[in-house]
């Protein structure tokens, strides 16, 4: 599991040490010349005679890119400085200076020169000390290199120190002028911003430097592994039976869309639940022709999957099951139409309940509940309008997208990447809610027993994620029937990760 820590979590983590004289600044910029040194020999280039641009800000990042730039200069390396600030470390630019390093001309003209001489460049304008969107001078100075840096014949080698400046370092959120990086070396723990998106596209290769910290709290912001995946999936044993191993209920499909519910369903029967059901009558005929295993009608469940393929005209029918599994208290999958419920009438829902909008019907939601929220704040904080939304419904959120977004009303944040931008494609979400479905199945007794989940929905929503990233793992164009097909194979992947 990646576990990412906030600014104020680090500050607390580095405290001890730096009492104790624990040279962290050391460790860190040393992480920081040998990740350089590296990317360099990965090119094929010598440290002797490679051009390196230092872009130092005002702080301590700022001082660990002018003590990388030491290094490398003591190395061979040609090392030039953009001095960002009158108030740069002093010590480090000294050092800096003593080991060779050579300051450039701060007009627009001498950093441009600079910049296009060096083929590789560390990003030490800001780290965890500042808040987007970026100020002036730096907001312009990175609006400059970012367009140098995407203009460039050969694209220069970016390192950015703890994260590339300009990033919502602590919320994933982009806001302002970013330098987008190749390679982040981020000290102690990677932050939230390094793994969540939109922020987590522009960090290039994440590399934690082990400086010493230690963190023992929740982390605010986490990923799941394969391994991780394998410890939450209930594999079957000598006493199970199709009833103990979880009967999932779909109310999925419609006339309208009746294909959502042969992908719901298969989504759901990929992932080995003991027996899938199906209240749609319109559409079993369909479903059955595929799917001879799907029991049709009412009955009893673990875990019931409602909305995906039903137009929001025609939720009313959706109430029954869903009023039963609330009394009851089993887990439930709002999709699609199903999301319209909680705009008006269930508006205080436990954690059990999983909300899988996309980001549209995110923002639709949370408008409709009182948040003036587009799509587009949405895109641009994911974290933010996630943790928003589980905080007015009580309800579990999962934010479908190239990396899905997850979060309880309390609890880590669960960013689970896509492994292929091919997956998205209509259905994709279809197989989503019923493969979802059938893990909360598979863990509906524990979850009812836990009364509102205490996070458990959010990790398990999360390890949907991962087994649906990977059963869409593609070179190339993929249907969602092929996301179907793949789930078998990607839980035994998680299984022998
Ligand atoms: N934590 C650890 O364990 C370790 C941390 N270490 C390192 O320390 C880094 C944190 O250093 P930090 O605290 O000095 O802050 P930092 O990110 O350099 O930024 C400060 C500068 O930003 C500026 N500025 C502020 N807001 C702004 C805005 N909106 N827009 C524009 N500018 C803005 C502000 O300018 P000022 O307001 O002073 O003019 C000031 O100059 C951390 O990321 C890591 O690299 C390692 O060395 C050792 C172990
Ligand atoms: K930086």
């Amino acid at each position: 599991m990646l576990r990412a820590y906030r600014s104020s979590e680090v500050r607390e983590a580095e405290k001890p040490l730096l009492e104790q004289g624990v040279p962290l600044m050391e460790r860190a910029s040393f992480a920081v010349a040998t990740a350089a040194v590296r990317e360099l020999r990965s090119r094929g280039h010598l440290v002797t005679g490679s051009q390196v641009l230092v872009l130092a800000g005002g702080g301590n990042n700022g001082a660990d890119a002018l003590y990388a730039g030491a290094y490398l200069a003591a190395r061979g390396a040609s090392v030039e400085i953009v001095r960002a600030s009158d108030s740069v470390h002093a010590e480090a630019l000294a050092t800096a200076k003593e080991s060779g390093c050579a300051l450039v001309d701060s007009g627009k003209d001498g950093i441009l020169k600079a910049a296009r001489r060096a083929g590789l460049w560390i990003d030490g304008l800001a780290g965890i000390g500042v808040r987007p969107p970026l100020t002036e001078p730096l907001s312009s100075l990175v609006t400059l290199l970012e367009e140098e840096r995407i203009a460039a014949p050969d694209e220069p080698i970016v390192i950015a120190v703890d994260c590339p400046t300009g990033i919502g370092v602590d919320d994933g959120a982009l806001v302002g002028p970013v330098l987008t990086a190749t390679v982040t070396v981020t000290m102690g723990a990677p932050k939230p911003g390094l793994i969540a998106p939109p922020a987590s596209r522009v960090c290039g290769r994440v590399e934690v430097a082990d400086i010493g910290l230690w963190f023992t709290g929740e982390p605010a912001v986490a990923t799941l592994s394969g391994s991780d995946v394998a410890d939450l999936l209930r594999v079957p044993g000598p006493t199970d039976h199709k009833y103990t191993r979880g009967v999932v209920l779909l109310g999925t499909g419609s006339d309208s869309f009746p294909g959502a519910a042969v992908l719901t369903v298969g989504g759901a029967l990929g992932a080995g639940p003991g027996m899938v059901r199906l209240d749609s009558p319109e559409v079993a005929g369909l479903v059955l022709r595929r799917y001879p295993e799907v029991v049709t009608g009412l009955g009893r469940a673990q875990a019931v999957v409602l909305g995906s393929g039903v137009p929001a005209t025609e939720t009313e029918r959706l109430k029954a099951p869903l009023d039963r599994a609330l009394e009851e208290k089993y887990p439930v999958v709002l999709d699609a139409g199903a999301l319209e419920l909680v705009k008006t009438e269930y508006t205080d829902l436990p954690s059990t309940v999983v909300l899988t909008p996309h980001a549209g019907e995110l923002a639709e939601l949370l408008s409709a509940r009182g948040e003036g929220i587009t799509r587009q704040d949405v895109e641009a904080a994911p974290i933010r309008a996630v943790r928003l939304a589980a905080t007015i419904t009580g309800a579990t959120i999962v934010l479908k997208g190239a990396s899905d977004v997850i979060a309880g009303p309390d609890g880590p944040v669960y960013s689970q990447p896509a492994r292929s931008h091919w997956r998205a494609v209509a259905g994709a979400g279809d197989v989503y809610a019923g493969l979802l479905g059938a893990l909360l199945a598979s863990a509906g007794e524990d979850l009812a027993r836990s009364g509102r989940g205490y996070g458990k929905p959010a990790l398990i929503a999360a390890a949907a994620s991962w087994i649906h990233a990977e059963a869409a793992h593609s070179d190339g164009p993929i249907r969602a029937m092929d996301i179907v097909d793949g789930i078998p194979a990607a839980i035994a992947s998680a299984l022998h990760d």
